[in-house]
């Protein structure tokens, strides 16, 4: 007998108001007491299709059918009423309440005339159905993640979630907690819950999931039973068949490749959650080379680059650049002596309400401001004019104030303003995303001019293609460590792939 699904997506699309196509007819199946695995890397647009199903973010186009009728889903209460509940890797609770407190609060959205008693008595009963222990009448803040998690998903179980979808939940686990949040899962299933898991993580899919759908750039690009198909062949599905040709208009040959201008021994950080805390990172970066950093996000890329800054301190290990320990030098300092950085987001590194000038002064006030704490105008007016000109930024003056600018120009600002420094060594962070082809263009060409120059560049991208196209030497980053190391043309689809999935 052929199974009924318990929700159809149907040729789900979806794009954003700023234009983005986040889904591109996308459809699944959810089937009564499964385990669906949702795979894809960055960006694929795994949560956009989940929120789409939790009733958070209405499809440009496409229908749910849940147990075979057609629903329009008004909003994630509109969801739970159909039994369907997401939870994120922020957990909607209140700390300084009990855990039944919680408890009795979500229940009490659902169904007003429930009293704090029957729900601690449908607590008791799920908690004996499923075999679980939690600490009831405890503050929230006063337990562990893990635990916190587990009263998400009681939660959801109490108000009659029959489809918990699950975005990532493993990434702010320790390794003791994803053990023990994989046995609930697999107790939910038995109890005929449906479960979707998001991740990016190849092994946790493979242990977990009966069936697996595969996600690219929007699209669904494979589905399978998860017990038909190996890690390799689902590594090549999440990030494609072929590696993307290395572009020989952009990249010229590096430069001589000549001494080492920063070398980290055995770096250990804490990060913002267990999965990105550097545990023992050894890198070494040459003036003149690109060296790429690939990996999903929140594997440490982050916590790399502001250990290299300054913003984070080792609790162990040492950085040396050019053979100085600098473990304990401010971010100004480190400035000073020839590190530049370029953020993750245009929104942290630009102040939209100031102008370009003062923008560009953020990040040389210690070149542009004298002993006395008095702006150096006119050479501050010369530098803007020559990051304006070098850099082809499109704007009237340097008074043009920034959140006037496109994205390529902040970014061609943001850019600008460090490679103009001429630094030693420049970090830089997602430096074309969101950029329009010709934006991304000459940003890379900046920093492949840059390295041409004998600058030493760190590139921190999700764009793999960017990754590929720029890098001379490639390293790839998964929970806090550096897996894997080599040549772009060296390594294959599958051994990326594999190593971004943590299966290397
Ligand atoms: N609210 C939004 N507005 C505009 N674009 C968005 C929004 N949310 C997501 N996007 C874009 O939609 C695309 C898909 O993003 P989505 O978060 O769904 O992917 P994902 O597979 O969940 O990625 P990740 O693993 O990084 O969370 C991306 O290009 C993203 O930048």
């Amino acid at each position: 007998m052929v199974k009924e699904p318990l929700v159809r997506l149907e040729n789900i699309s979806k794009t954003y108001p700023d234009g983005v196509k986040a889904l591109d007819n996308v459809s699944i199946e959810i089937y009564p007491g499964e385990i669906l695995g949702l795979l894809g890397e960055n960006g694929a647009g795994k949560t956009t299709l989940m929120r789409i199903l939790y009733g958070e973010i209405k499809p440009s186009s496409g229908r749910i059918y849940i147990k075979g009728r057609e629903v329009n889903l008004h909003g994630p209460w509109d969801a739970l009423k159909h039994g369907i509940r997401m939870i994120y890797q922020h957990f909607s609770l209140i700390d300084e309440f009990t855990v039944m407190e919680n408890m009795h609060l979500f229940m009490s959205t659902i169904d007003k005339k429930a009293t704090i008693d029957e729900t601690r008595r449908k607590v008791e009963e799920v908690l004996k159905t499923l075999g679980f222990q939690i600490l009831l009448d405890e503050p929230v803040a006063r337990l562990p993640i893990g635990a916190q998690q587990k009263v998400e998903i009681i939660k959801s179980l109490i108000t009659g979630a029959e489809i918990l979808i699950l975005d990532e939940p493993t990434s702010v686990l320790n390794p003791l907690e994803i053990e023990e949040l994989f046995r609930l899962i697999k107790k939910l299933r038995e109890n005929g819950v449906s479960v979707i898991f998001i991740s990016h993580k190849l092994k946790e899919i493979k242990e977990l999931t009966d069936r697996v759908v595969v996600l690219r750039k929007g699209r669904k690009v494979g589905e399978a039973e998860t017990a038909n198909i190996d890690e390799s062949t689902l590594a090549k599905m999440m990030i494609g068949e072929e590696l993307p040709e290395l572009n020989q208009t952009v990249k010229t040959s590096s430069n001589n490749l000549s001494r080492e201008i920063l070398v980290l021994e055995d770096i250990e950080v804490k990060g913002d959650k267990e999965q990105s805390t550097l545990k023992g990172i050894s890198l070494r970066i040459r003036s003149g080379e690109v060296v790429g950093v690939a990996g999903i996000q929140g594997n440490g890329q982050k916590e790399l680059a502001e250990t290299i800054i300054g913003l984070r301190k080792p609790i162990k290990g040492r950085i040396l650049f050019e053979n100085e320990d600098i473990a304990s030098l401010s971010v100004e300092d480190r400035l000073r002596k020839g590190i530049s950085f370029i953020p993750e987001s245009r929104k942290i590194g630009l102040i939209g309400e100031m102008d370009i000038s003062a923008n560009i002064l953020l990040t040389n006030h210690m070149h542009l401001v004298s002993r006395f704490g008095v702006v150096r105008t006119k050479e501050l007016e010369n530098l803007s004019l020559r990051v304006i000109k070098d850099y082809e930024v499109v704007a009237a003056s340097p008074r043009v104030l920034v959140k006037h600018l496109s994205g390529g120009n902040q970014q061609k600002v943001m850019t600008g303003r460090e490679l103009v420094k001429n630094p030693k060594l420049l970090v830089a962070m997602e430096p074309t995303q969101g950029l329009d082809v010709k934006s991304t263009q000459q940003i890379r060409r900046l920093l492949l001019d840059h390295r041409n120059k004998g600058g030493a560049v760190l590139l921190i991208s999700s764009d793999l293609e960017e990754l590929l196209t720029l890098s001379d030497r490639l390293v790839i980053m998964f929970n806090g460590r550096i897996t894997t190391e080599g040549t772009p043309g060296g390594l294959t689809v599958e051994k990326i792939g594999l190593c971004m999935g943590g299966s290397c």
